[in-house]
């Protein structure tokens, strides 16, 4: 969903039409397919497989960077490939989402540094932790534009402060964080 949301450029879209306003082209030129993309997850565990999985029919290169490589079957069936070394995948990849755990060796992980590897107009959806990434270096980028979309429902610290940087950088497309119900009432 968050991928679809900045892929389609969904909220500005959105914001239009409670405003009023009516402008196609200010939407459109920063709305593509996803089809073709190239989308990396950084971290393949239990949620890492399930967004592989989900994006197949979506015709989308996929590739993983984890500590762990799958056993070549389960590659095979979900299509996805390997990266071992995460500078190498990041440049590659149009849509970085970010599936690890938060530990001493990811906190902070994306830093300036790290963010300066991602390809230019790169989107990152983060549902993992906020705290793996380097905030003030994310709203530096969006800023920029070298990140030309962030979104996600974790953030650093929780419940976010009113003048967390998040809150106000463009392109972003952050809520709180989101708890599914089971199955709909009827
Ligand atoms: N936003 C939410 O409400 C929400 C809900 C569930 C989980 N989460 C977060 O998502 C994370 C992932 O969940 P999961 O169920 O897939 O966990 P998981 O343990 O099944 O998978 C985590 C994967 O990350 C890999 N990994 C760990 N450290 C790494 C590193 N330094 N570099 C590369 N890969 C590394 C592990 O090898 C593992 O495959 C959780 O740790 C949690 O923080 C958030």
């Amino acid at each position: 969903m968050r991928i679809l949301i900045l892929v389609r450029n969904f909220l500005p879209g959105y914001h239009q039409v409670i405003k009023g306003d009516w402008n196609v082209a200010a939407i459109a030129y920063r709305a593509y397919d996803l089809e073709g993309k190239t989308i990396g997850t950084v971290g393949a565990g239990r949620i890492g497989k399930l967004l592989l999985q989900r994006l197949k029919p979506f015709n989308c290169n996929l590739l993983y960077h984890d500590r762990l490589k799958m056993e070549p079957e389960l590659e095979k069936e979900i299509g996805a490939k390997f990266e071992e070394d995460l500078d190498t995948m990041l440049p590659k990849c149009d849509v970085v989402v970010i599936n690890t755990p938060l530990t001493e060796k990811t906190k902070g992980m994306f830093d300036a540094n790290k963010i300066a590897k991602l390809k230019k107009g790169v989107l990152i959806v983060n549902n993992a932790r906020g705290a793996i990434m380097d905030a003030q270096a994310v709203a530096d980028a969006c800023a920029s534009g070298h990140i030309a979309g962030y979104s996600g429902d974790v953030w650093y610290p929780q419940p976010a402060p009113k003048d967390h940087v998040w809150r106000s950088m463009p392109n972003h497309a952050m809520t709180l964080i989101s708890q599914a119900q089971p199955l709909m009432h009827n």
